[in-house]
This record gives structure tokens, C-alpha cells and sequence, in this order.
């Protein structure tokens, strides 16, 4: 008997991926506020300040893992990339959730997404990362940028530190700037939408930033 092919593909439609990946097609990015729960943004932001404060971040460089340069002028964060296979278990739940997500982009939108690379950040007060790409020169492999912010339920607006997407427009670009609330989850075409991380002016802005890559 002849099985049509989206049954052998046992696809359940799931409402926030759909959700997401509709606000890519039509304006490149995506800002999803419960992606994980609270209880999940707090047991990563405790792993998060675990690590830092045992002193394993470095500054943050720009330019691929064989090029590094830090320039203070550029970007003052201190990252950690994330090892899936070493994670802590509240990494590997997070890891679960992203390749469950992955999983959907690739059996719908056909992305081949084959790799990821994900790392903490923590922007300390007065830091920022200027105006950029997320794309390194002779490197099209990242497709989709992803931030979770990990700050705690007392981050205000006041303090700063907006991700800030250039949406291209009629009359040139517009501005939109994002507040890094907890548990916040953006999510943007790395080869089309230049960014910054305005300065912190208050506080410690943690995150966990990740590409989702071709191979
Ligand atoms: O933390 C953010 O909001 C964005 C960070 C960023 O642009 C990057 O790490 O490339
Ligand atoms: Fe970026």
C-alpha cells in the first residue's frame, strides 16, 4: 500500500516554531518570550555565574576561532563556549530544546542546518558590541542567531544594553531595539541583519548566544 510522504514523516505541528519561523520569512527575525521557563533561565543563569565566577570566561575577540583579535573598541564582553557533549545537565536540557528546534527547521524549511555553537556572555557594566554581522569574510555557514538572556527578573530598562536590529525599510533602515528581558528569546538571519549590543549602563548583562550553521 502507497504511504504518502508527509505520514511517513510523522509530523506534528508545533505552534511556537511555526510562529517563528513565519516571523523569519517575512522580517527576518523572531522574538519569542517563553521559550524556556523561568525555572530553566534560572538554573542557566546559576551555571552561568558558577563558571564566570570560577574565572573561565575570556575576553570576548572578533574575527573566526583562527583569526582572533580583541578590541576593547568593538565588543567588552567575556564569553565561554558551551561543549555539548561535557555540558552540565542543564546544558544538555538546553541543548535539547535547541536541537528539537533544529530537528523542526530541518524537516520544514529544508535548512540543513548540520552544526551549532553557542557560548555564555557576560557584558559587565559600560560594554557594548558596535554595529555588525554576524558572518566572518570566506564563512557563510551561519544561518540563524540566537540569544537567550539570562538576566534576573529585577534587569529595568533602564539598564541598558538593548540589542538593537537594523531592519532595512522604504526610507533606508529603521532601528528596533530589543530590551535583553529574562528568559527572552531572539532569533535573526545572520546574513542579513546587522546588530549591536548598546552599552550596559547598570548591572551585569548575561546571555547565552549561539549559531545555527550549515556545514
Ligand atoms: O547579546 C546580544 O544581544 C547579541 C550578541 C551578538 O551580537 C553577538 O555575540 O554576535
Ligand atoms: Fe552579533
Amino acid at each position: 500500500m502507497e504511504t504518502q510522504l508527509f505520514e511517513q514523516l510523522q509530523f506534528t505541528e508545533n505552534t511556537v516554531y511555526e510562529n517563528l519561523i513565519t516571523d523569519i520569512l517575512e522580517k527576518s527575525y523572531s522574538i519569542i518570550d517563553d521559550f524556556f521557563d523561568a525555572s530553566e533561565i534560572e538554573e542557566l543563569r546559576d551555571s552561568l555565574k558558577d563558571i564566570y565566577e570560577a574565572d573561565c570566561f575570556k575576553k570576548a575577540a572578533i574575527g573566526d576561532k583562527f583569526n582572533e583579535e580583541v578590541d576593547k573598541t568593538v565588543r567588552g564582553d567575556f564569553i565561554l563556549w558551551i561543549n555539548e557533549a561535557e555540558g552540565r545537565a542543564v546544558e544538555r536540557r538546553f541543548f535539547n530544546k535547541i536541537n528539537n528546534l533544529v530537528d523542526y527547521l530541518n524537516r520544514t524549511c529544508f535548512l540543513g542546518i548540520l552544526q551549532k555553537e553557542f557560548h555564555y556572555a557576560v557584558y559587565p557594566t559600560g560594554t557594548f558590541y558596535k554595529r555588525h554581522l554576524d558572518t566572518f569574510q570566506n564563512d557563510d555557514r551561519r544561518k540563524l542567531s540566537m540569544v537567550c538572556y539570562l538576566n534576573d527578573d529585577s534587569w529595568v530598562a533602564t539598564n541598558g544594553g538593548e540589542l538593537t536590529l537594523y531592519l532595512p525599510s522604504e526610507n533606508g533602515e529603521s532601528a528596533l531595539d530589543i530590551i535583553p528581558k529574562p528568559g527572552r528569546m531572539v532569533i535573526f538571519e545572520s546574513q542579513v541583519l546587522e546588530h549591536e549590543v548598546k552599552p550596559v549602563l547598570a548591572s551585569e548583562r548575561l546571555s547565552i548566544t549561539g549559531w545555527l550553521k550549515t556545514r
